[in-house]
């Protein structure tokens, strides 16, 4: 019934879909303009039915009003306005997820359909009311989630819609203001539920969310790729993800590669050496100068200089930007000064001198003395300016001692690093518009957007309308008639723009693996969203970056003053106790505080860890254990997690045997084995992992077993360990 309910829904979009485009483009931009606004939502909407196609419905509630609910992926209602389906963000959903046999909420039965595509694979109940266990043989468990868990891997996340458990389903609903941070040990779901928490704030919070935007930081483009299914899975597309590396704009960074100079980097102290540095772009001249306009000599002062650089300050304006007013000044007094001369010389005869600032303007002597007093500066250039020449930073620099200024050192056309991303957002927001045209620009697209957003109203007024299904979207407003058909009837979205914007300020920010982050970053994430809506999700035990910090308190107290919340999730649902046992004792016997975690399965594979003698055997052994992996699984995901220097040999071991079929990273989705080093592997999971050399990885993260332990906790069945080495303390 809830199938047959889609395709109708969805065949009556294709119509209305090809009615709107038959129409042609005819008559005034106006309705060219409505007309391609709502080919638009048609398709949108269409997409949106096509992505919840798979798994549509996945539980089913029996109340003891007698009603019963059907739990999907959006919501339903048929001619007659009756509601077939809750989408699963709904309030009346909620039940479905935190309904228990002690705390039953008016549940009597709550039921898994368990689909593959549209195919019924099993139902499961779950009888909550005592009567009626008695009546019924049913059983009474957790399969669905058993078989979620143990289901094989595929290199992509997917969503936990029909699984979510009532710790988890707490803190996705949990409201949208302030900072909530989520600690949990590997595998108890951070990252599922970051991402599903987005999902229902999108939809609980439509309005306002919509136009500002969700903005998702993780690690690293891996990781990023690894998650950027779920979303859309969920009928969410609007949504910004960005790894710390892309959080400037129009810069790819590279890793930082000493953890001593990320660290120096990410200290908040940067701050007050970038304002020094700007400050430092600022000069002025020891003694007077003649500049010459138009072959004749104009005498610049230091006075005059000081002055006009008074009043460009006085504007408050960022650097580039109070240039213009310093410029403007400097322009009038020269031309003044010149003014004067030349009356002197042509006693009183009155000549056109309106050209007289042009004329300064000009001058090539002029242009050089402004540009020495006050340069013009990108972000990048001041960056890259710091960074190669000493004497700058030095002097911008006087906190940092001169070993520290050393390490900093960098060739003028050196990369950006990870750790530069948010001092060049620190510099640009000093500095400002480089370009000063940029800001009318801005004021035309402002203005372009009043007209259309009138033209859309008016619009609406004729063809008012309310969607009919009860999706995820309500009534169409002008807002999004406009914002659905951008200039030139280009569309870009609020997330696209967003994306580009260094300066957009979101509704909500959703931090993962939030531990890594250093204070830098978050002083810049801060300001991409003002309302301080955050959820941040992490495991401080997991910390391996040279900034991770060792308490929530302490890495947040600078931005939120102590006002958050902190939630706590308890159980590991990825890896088997016996990975986790071993996981832990090498955590604890290495100094690492953790709180052991409950896990949801035993597991049927003891890990196994192996001494090899010799060092070039490793690839070799490393082969033979991901060959017997995948025999047993038959299909899934098999991992080598490898020092960095074992890289490209481990990968040429395995492409030998099993070619394409070898990737590296997160992988493609057609590679089902992968090699990644242990600062790579966090946020993902496999079926099956490698370790090797476990000694080695604990020597590349500086004795820090973060990285290590995340290495032990990323198989969801089976973990081997191979080692010439003797192994670190805990095996
Ligand atoms: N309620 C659930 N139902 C089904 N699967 C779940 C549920 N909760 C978590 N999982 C699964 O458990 C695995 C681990 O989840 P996730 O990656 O979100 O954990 P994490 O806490 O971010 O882990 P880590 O810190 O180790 O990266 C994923 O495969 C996820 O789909």
């Amino acid at each position: 019934m809830l199938y047959a309910r889609l395709d109708e829904l969805r065949q009556e979009k294709e119509g209305q879909l090809a009615q709107v485009r038959s129409t042609g483009a005819v008559g005034t931009m106006q309705n060219i303009s409505e007309r391609d606004a709502f080919a638009t939502m048609y398709e949108d909407r269409l997409a949106q039915l096509n992505a919840v196609d798979d798994r549509l419905v996945f539980g089913r509630l029996d109340l003891d009003s007698g009603e019963c609910r059907y739990i999907g992926r959006l919501g339903l209602i048929n001619d007659e306005r009756q509601r077939l389906m809750l989408d699963w963000r709904a309030p009346e959903a909620g039940v479905f997820y935190q309904a228990t046999a002690f705390e039953r909420r008016g549940v009597r039965r709550r039921r898994h359909l368990m689909l593959r595509r549209r195919e019924v694979q099993g139902i499961e109940d779950e009888v909550l009311d005592a009567d009626l266990l008695r009546e019924t043989e049913e059983n009474h468990g957790d399969g669905a989630l058993l078989a979620a868990l143990t289901a094989r891997r595929t290199g992509r996340m997917g969503d936990i819609v029909a699984t979510i458990q009532a710790e988890q389903d707490r803190i996705i609903r949990a409201p949208l203001a302030g900072v909530m941070v989520v600690q949990g040990g590997p595998g108890t779901g951070k990252t599922a539920v970051a991402l599903h928490r987005a999902a229902y704030l999108l939809y609980s919070h439509r309005e306002r969310l919509k136009s500002a935007g969700v903005l998702i930081v993780g690690p690293g483009s891996t990781f990023m790729s690894y998650i950027e299914r779920v979303l859309p899975s969920l009928g969410e597309t609007g949504v910004v993800m960005s790894s710390l590396a892309e959080l400037y704009p129009g810069v790819q960074a590279v890793e930082e590669p000493d953890p001593q100079v990320a660290e120096l980097k990410g200290r908040l102290d940067m701050v007050d050496v970038i304002a020094a540095a700007v400050e430092h772009r600022r000069r002025t001249i020891s003694a007077p100068r003649k500049v010459c306009v138009e072959g004749v000599e104009v005498k610049v002062t230091p006075k005059m200089i000081a002055r006009a650089q008074e009043r460009a300050r006085a504007t408050s304006k960022p650097y580039n930007e109070a240039r213009t007013t310093f410029v403007k000044s400097m322009v009038r007094e020269i031309a003044e000064k010149l003014e004067r001369i030349l009356a002197k010389r042509s006693e009183g005869n009155e000549a056109d001198r309106s050209y007289l600032a042009e004329d300064v303007r000009s001058s090539r002597d002029v242009r050089v003395l402004l540009n020495l007093c006050w340069m013009p500066r990108s972000a990048q250039q001041l960056l890259s300016d710091l960074w190669s020449k000493p004497e700058y930073l030095a002097a911008a620099a006087p906190q940092l001692n001169e070993r520290e200024r050393a390490l900093l050192r960098r060739d003028a056309d050196a990369p950006f690093t990870v750790s530069d991303a948010p001092l060049l957002d620190e510099a640009a927001e000093l500095l400002g518009d480089l370009d000063e045209s940029a800001g009318r620009e801005e004021a035309r697209q402002q203005a372009q957007r009043r007209r259309d957003l009138e033209n859309a109203e008016k619009a609406l007024e004729n063809t008012y309308f309310q969607l009919e299904d009860i999706g995820v979207d309500g009534v169409v407003s002008a807002e999004d008639v406009v914002a659905l058909n951008a200039e030139s009837g280009q569309r870009l979205t609020a997330a696209e723009r967003a994306r580009v914007d260094r300066t957009w300020t979101y509704g909500h920010v959703v931090v993962d693996e939030a531990q890594e982050l250093s204070p830098m970053q978050w002083h810049v994430l801060m300001r991409r969203c003002p309302m301080k809506s955050f959820t941040v999700v992490g495991d401080i035990a997991q910390g391996a970056s040279a900034s991770a910090a060792s308490s929530w308190s302490e890495a947040m107290e600078p931005f939120t003053g102590g006002r958050m919340r902190v939630e706590e999730l308890t159980v590991n649902y990825r890896t088997p106790r016996r990975i986790v046992d071993l996981a832990e004792s090498v955590a604890a016997a290495n100094g690492l505080s953790i709180t052991s975690l409950q896990t949801v399965r035993e597991g049927d594979h003891v890990p196994t860890v192996r001494q090899i003698a010799e060092d070039e055997q490793l690839p070799v052994e490393t082969v033979r254990a991901v060959e017997q992996e995948l025999t047993r699984l038959g299909e899934g995901l098999v991992a080598a997690i490898v020092p960095h220097r074992l890289l490209m040999q481990t990968q040429a071991a395995l492409r030998e045997v099993y070619g394409d079929r070898v990737g590296t990273g997160a992988g493609s989705l057609a590679q089902d084995i992968v090699v990644l080093p242990a600062d790579e592997a966090k946020g993902l999971e496999f079926d099956a992992v490698v370790v090797v050399e476990p000694a080695e990885l604990l020597d590349e993260a500086s004795g820090r077993v973060g990285s290590l332990y995340v290495a032990l906790t990323r198989p969801t069945h089976a973990l081997h360990v191979l080692a010439v080495r003797d192994l670190p303390a805990g095996f």
